[in-house]
């Protein structure tokens, strides 16, 4: 079935801020999986039937049944994807996937081995790289490459949108083929990939207030929507949050005086010749805890080395704010007000 004027829609559940995932269907006949749609890597995996007991996460979690599967198609091959985190190991079968109503046939990855930190924390079953097929790991073509060789799209390009307000539904939504003009304002500010074959742009600068503090030189920012926060170098967030006033706690996340957010100054990343403010409101997550407010600071420390790094990483929260288009036709990231 092709999709409805070249885009194929699909409505994402937004977890608290942190987590935005959305439904697709392996197997014939479907079963059902919630995944994130990650642009910051370009494997799908999902649980596996035959994962191990031992594995906590598996068993709160929707699993794969390649025997319950008429379209399975057997493969074998060993996983592994390497999360800071953990790692998620397994082994490679091929399926119909159906994502947004477009069926393609697709090799995943059924996770046999899922570390329960962190992914008992997860809401979603597993994976779904958005990536460049450069970041796919065993060379495996990834999702959007199968659907854009379907010619089944208007425009070789996907949107994202993530709501800010978890009252709302849906919580976001993810656009095959094109983007989706009730959840943006505005016109588009477009800028190239800095290398073919991942989301990243060159950034300019991260200014604090009037002040342009990091990345004077210009650094790369990695446009992640698997990403729950914005990430920097550990030597800018710690000045960062020395000059907003926030406190280390213990596990390493930082806080501010709830009375005090109203007076944090904006922050602003410079990309593609534009300025992109995240306000103390997009920054700043207000939580109320046994009737006390505990105000923490959404930016985290992450120091990637060279060649790679150092780098900054924009993910939910700043795609809450800038409604953003992958275009894979012409690698190029495109922003716009977010409604
Ligand atoms: C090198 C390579 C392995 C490709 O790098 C990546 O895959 N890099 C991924 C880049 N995007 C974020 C991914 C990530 O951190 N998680 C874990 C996560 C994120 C938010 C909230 C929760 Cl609960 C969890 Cl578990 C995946 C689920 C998206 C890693």
């Amino acid at each position: 079935p092709s999709p409805k004027n070249g885009t194929a829609p699909t409505p994402l559940i937004n977890y608290l801020d942190t987590q935005y995932f959305g439904e697709i269907s392996i197997g014939s006949p479907a079963q059902m999986f919630n995944v994130v749609f990650d642009t910051g890597s370009a494997n799908l995996w999902v649980p596996s039937h035959s994962c191990s007991p031992l594995y906590t996460a598996c068993f709160t979690h929707n699993r794969y049944d390649a025997s319950k599967s008429l379209t399975h198609i057997y493969n074998g091959t060993g996983f592994s994807i390497q999360y800071a985190s953990g790692n998620v190991r397994g082994f490679l079968s091929e399926d119909v996937v159906v994502v947004g109503g477009i069926p393609v046939v697709q090799v995943f990855a059924e996770a046999t081995a899922l570390p329960a930190i962190p992914f008992i924390f997860a809401k979603f079953d597993g994976v779904l790289g958005m990536g460049y097929p450069d970041v796919a790991i065993d060379g495996i073509t990834p999702v959007f490459d199968r659907i854009m060789s379907q010619h089944v799209l208007k425009q070789n390009v996907f949107s994202v949108y993530y709501s800010r307000d978890p009252t709302h539904i849906p919580g976001g939504e993810l656009v095959l083929g094109g983007t989706d003009p009730n959840y943006h304002t505005g016109s588009f500010h477009y800028m190239n990939t800095k290398e073919k074959g991942k989301w990243e742009v060159v950034m300019k600068g991260v200014s604090v207030g009037a002040d342009m503090l990091f990345c004077m030189n210009g650094c790369t920012a990695v446009i992640d929507t698997g990403s729950s926060y914005i990430t920097g170098p550990a030597s800018s967030i710690s000045i960062l949050m020395k000059t907003i006033g926030a406190v280390e706690l213990a596990e390493g996340g930082y806080t501010v005086n709830c009375n005090l957010v109203k007076l944090l100054p904006t922050v602003a990343f410079h990309l593609g010749g534009q300025e992109y403010s995240l306000t103390e409101e997009d920054y700043i997550l207000w939580q109320s805890e046994f009737g006390e407010d505990i105000c923490s600071v959404t930016f985290k420390a992450l120091d990637v080395p060279p060649p790679t790094g150092p780098i900054w990483i924009l993910g939910a929260n700043f795609i809450a704010r800038y409604y953003t288009e992958f275009d894979r036709g012409n690698n190029r990231i495109g922003f716009a007000q977010a409604i």
